[in-house]
């Protein structure tokens, strides 16, 4: 079913990007519409100054010398002061209306693609980081703005300005028309020479190199400790420098060696179009009956030739705005396809708070292998359960499956009995309370980073959770206690602290299922005590029942009083049992705690060899305690 919604979302690429990007903007897209009209006509109404300045020097060249004799010069003057201000007031009327329609646009963009993560499958945004999904919820949103605008009005006004401009030119005398039109000719054939072609080869190996120069720079930014730590700052440094090379020499060659001649063409053709006139105008005039009519309509091509350069100007811009919009909606409409938790149309309930995997397979999307190979087993409701095994076994994604992180390709992951996919999502999360492998903490005050497990919680019965969950110690040293915002000076943590926080939430919460994804994977010894004991209070609840509990583990000595121990090997349950049972069946489970023990046991001596030395090299406190642990 997540799987048809998200093909559904899937984005139209076909569909013209402007079509695609004013869907969003619903009713108020007729407002784009209008504000592009409204600046069409306001550039046909442009023209107006310039006819009326032709007017008034026909009516000069006709007069003259006689100038008393050109009685509407100054009528001339006032329409053409009426045509501006026609024009200008036209236009601002126009960018009114496309800005409504484009701020509704954005806003929409941000609001629908906001709402489709909320209620996206959680184990989604382990893919794409929460950075990256800010950058395109609000980037491409304010990217589309510019287009929306201000770029499409214009993009109407040069349209309408081109097709005024042909009109008038073949209406007084098309021979000097044609003359004008010579530069529009020469300009586009060199815009269609250099992005055709080996123009757009050039263009695209331009992107890619752009590309890779950003990629290389964050690598090399991201990765300056790790560079600094191994002196290898001139080696890692090197990938960086040989994209920045690429890239420089690609601009070059494309800016000097492909467009340096067809741009320096076309501006100068455009820019001094009235001069094509001339040779026309000398090979014209000793034809002609009337030269005094000649004059005006020369002077006429000649002023209005002026306006070919903003046309031609606008067009030239337009791709570049078209091109940046249409990534934008592409981005946002790849949100929009994420699959979403679809919710039953008749939830069902569990009976209990059992979970259950029954023969679950599950790949990751691009991957070959399965995550997950037809794995069955049971957390009875009440008990713990430990998935212990190999680094990439399955273990995380088993515990990811229970509050439906993904939805399982084959199998059932049933709570209760009941498929977690038939149940209502919002009862499944307020049965479980997951923490979190990674530190999921928010830049708000400690207690509000609590509190986000159960918002009507009083302060008193955060600062209980924080308690049960042994978090006095990090309060206390916290500049403002409880209330010092999570980020700010002085509120650093450990990861053991910061996981002792999320206990706390989880503890707050008071789930009856509770899934414990690498409790203990960022602990020092003294956190990890702290922790086991928040975890003690977190699996029997707060009214003293016992939670069922589903936690993975790489510490062996925290599972082995679990009431079930499953050894996930590549994808498989490949054992199950209590501590005793695993170790009498000698297999992987039995090999994985020989080797834990020998190396607790070369802590030990290690640590016993070191208090026999002198002052000054005492053991690391991390032996000495998880020597004490086994
Ligand atoms: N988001 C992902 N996309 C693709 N493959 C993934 C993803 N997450 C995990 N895998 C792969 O799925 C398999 C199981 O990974 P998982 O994280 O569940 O193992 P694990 O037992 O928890 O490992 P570890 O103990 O190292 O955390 C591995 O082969 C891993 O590479």
């Amino acid at each position: 079913m997540e799987g048809q919604a998200a093909a559904d979302a899937r984005p139209n690429k076909t569909a013209h990007p402007v079509g695609r990007l004013l869907a969003f903007a619903g009713p108020r897209r007729a407002l784009t519409y209008l504000g592009c009209v409204l600046s069409a006509i306001s550039m046909l109404v442009s023209f107006g100054p310039y006819v009326c300045i032709w007017f008034a020097a026909r009516d000069l060249i006709a007069a003259a010398p006689n100038w008393d004799a050109a009685t509407d010069i100054a009528t001339y003057g006032w329409w053409a002061l009426g045509f501006a201000i026609a024009s200008i007031a036209l236009y601002f009327i126009g960018l009114m209306c496309t800005h409504l329609a484009a701020f509704r646009c954005a806003s929409n963009m941000r609001k629908r693609a906001t709402e489709h993560l909320m209620h996206a499958g959680l184990g989604y945004f382990d893919t794409h980081a929460s950075g990256a999904l800010r950058r395109v919820v609000d980037g491409c949103a304010l990217e589309t703005e510019g287009l929306l605008a201000h770029k499409l009005p214009d993009t109407a006004g040069s349209i309408a300005m081109i097709a005024g401009m042909f009109a008038l030119f073949f209406v007084f005398d098309w021979r000097l028309g044609v003359a004008c039109l010579v530069p529009v000719v020469v300009s586009l054939a060199c815009m269609f020479y250099m992005m055709g072609g080996r123009g757009m080869d050039f263009m695209t190996r331009y992107m890619e190199s752009l590309v890779k120069m950003n990629k290389t720079g964050t690598e090399y930014v991201r990765g300056i400790p790790v560079v600094k730590v191994f002196q290898q700052t001139v080696y890692s440094f090197r990938a960086f420098h040989d994209a920045i090379e690429e890239f420089t020499v690609l601009a070059q060659d494309y800016a000097v060696k492909w467009c340096q001649t067809p741009q320096a063409l076309s501006l100068t053709v455009i820019s001094a179009a009235a001069a094509f006139l001339v040779p026309v105008a000398v090979l014209l005039a000793p034809g002609e009956t009337d030269l005094a009519h000649f004059a005006a309509n020369f002077a006429f091509y000649a002023i209005f030739s002026a306006v070919i350069p903003t046309a031609m100007t606008r067009v030239m811009f337009m791709s570049d705005a078209f091109q940046s919009a249409t990534d934008a909606v592409n981005r946002v409409e790849e949100v929009l396809a994420a699959p979403v938790i679809e919710a039953p149309l008749s939830p069902r309930t569990p009976a209990d708070n059992a979970i259950r995997f029954n023969d679950v397979t599950f790949t990751y999307e691009g991957s070959g292998e399965p995550a997950l190979d037809h794995v069955s087993f049971d957390v009875p409701a009440g008990a713990t359960v430990a998935l212990v095994g190999p680094s990439g076994g399955g273990k995380t994604t088993a515990a990811s499956l229970v509050p439906r992180f993904w939805d399982a390709d084959s199998g059932h992951v049933l709570v209760g009995g009941t498929d977690v996919r038939d149940m209502d999502p919002a009862d499944l999360m307020g049965r479980v309370a997951f923490v979190f492998q990674a530190n999921r903490l928010f830049s708000q005050s400690i207690l509000e980073n609590v509190r986000a497990a159960r918002p009507d919680a009083t302060r008193e019965q955060v600062m209980a959770a924080l308690e049960a969950a042994q978090c006095s110690d990090i309060i206390a040293k916290l500049p403002n206690g409880v209330d010092t915002v999570y980020g700010t000076d002085g509120s650093h943590l450990s990861g053991g602290e910061a996981q002792r926080l999320m206990l706390a939430r989880a503890i707050l919460k008071d789930a009856p299922i509770v899934v414990l994804d690498e409790a203990t994977a960022f602990a020092d010894p003294e956190n990890e005590v702290k922790i086991q004991a928040a975890f003690k209070r977190l699996a029997r609840g707060r009214d003293g029942s016992p939670r069922t509990v589903l936690m993975v583990a790489h510490r062996l000595s925290t599972v082995r009083n679990a009431d079930k121990i499953v050894v996930l090997n590549e994808g498989c349950a490949a054992e199950q049992g209590t501590h005793e049972e695993l170790l009498a069946a000698g297999g992987l489970y039995a090999r994985m705690w020989a080797d834990y023990e020998k190396a607790v046991s070369w802590r030990i001596t290690s640590a016993e060899q070191s208090s026999k030395e002198p002052k000054g090299t005492e053991p690391h406190r991390a032996e000495r305690v998880e020597g004490s642990v086994a």
